[in-house]
């Protein structure tokens, strides 16, 4: 179980582009230190009954982030320590990262562009990515240039297997923690 140092950060929240591990990590992570994963995008299907292109489909995007930013908080809000795999546009509202700042140990994760598009490509239930994949990330990712910059730990995934960017993270939360 993980134990606190006063002051001390209650959450890991993982943050960064589509396809940069966060959902893979976290659970990974959760394994080796002993905590609960959550996933955000799977918080928000059990909340709303429906998977996430549905959502996008039926009721906008405008809702899924009021939705997705409830789920934050009420997840940063929770006295039980858990690792939090955000969706890629959780940090597009100040306010959400404002509160992952305040509540955790915020971990960005980046990958090259090239790397990000084959771990992506195919993959039905992103909704952003619908059609031209490549033309879609490399759009995205030009709007969302400096969306990830906030987060004081930046892991470049690129050239890491999932676990060993686990392996990074529980290193550090075991620092941070003591
Ligand atoms: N470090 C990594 N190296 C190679 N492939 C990875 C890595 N991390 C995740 N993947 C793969 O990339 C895809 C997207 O991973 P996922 O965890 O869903 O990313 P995210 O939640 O950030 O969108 C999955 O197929 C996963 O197995
Ligand atoms: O970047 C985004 O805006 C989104 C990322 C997705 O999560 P992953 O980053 O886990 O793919 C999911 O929340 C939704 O499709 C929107
Ligand atoms: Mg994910």
């Amino acid at each position: 179980m993980m134990t606190h140092a006063f002051g001390a950060p209650r959450h890991i929240v993982l943050v960064g582009f589509m396809g940069t591990g966060k959902s893979t990590v976290s659970r990974l992570l959760a394994e080796q230190i002993g905590c609960l994963a959550v996933d955000m995008d799977a918080e928000i299907e059990r909340r709303i009954g429906r998977d996430i292109p549905s959502i996008f489909a039926q009721e906008g995007e405008a809702f899924f982030r009021r939705v997705e930013s409830e789920v934050l908080a009420a997840l940063l809000a929770s006295e039980d320590s858990s690792i939090i795999a955000t969706g890629g546009g959780a940090v597009l509202a100040q306010s959400n990262c404002d509160l992952m700042l305040k509540q955790g140990m915020v971990v960005a994760l980046t990958a090259q562009p090239e790397h990000i598009i084959a771990r992506v490509r195919g993959d039905e239930n992103r909704p952003l990515l619908q059609g031209d994949v490549e033309e879609r990330v490399n759009k995205l990712l030009a709007d969302r240039k400096h969306a990830y910059a906030f987060a004081p730990l930046q892991i470049d995934t690129t050239a890491l297997e999932a676990q060993a960017v686990a392996d990074l993270i529980a290193e550090q939360w075991k620092a941070t923690v003591r």
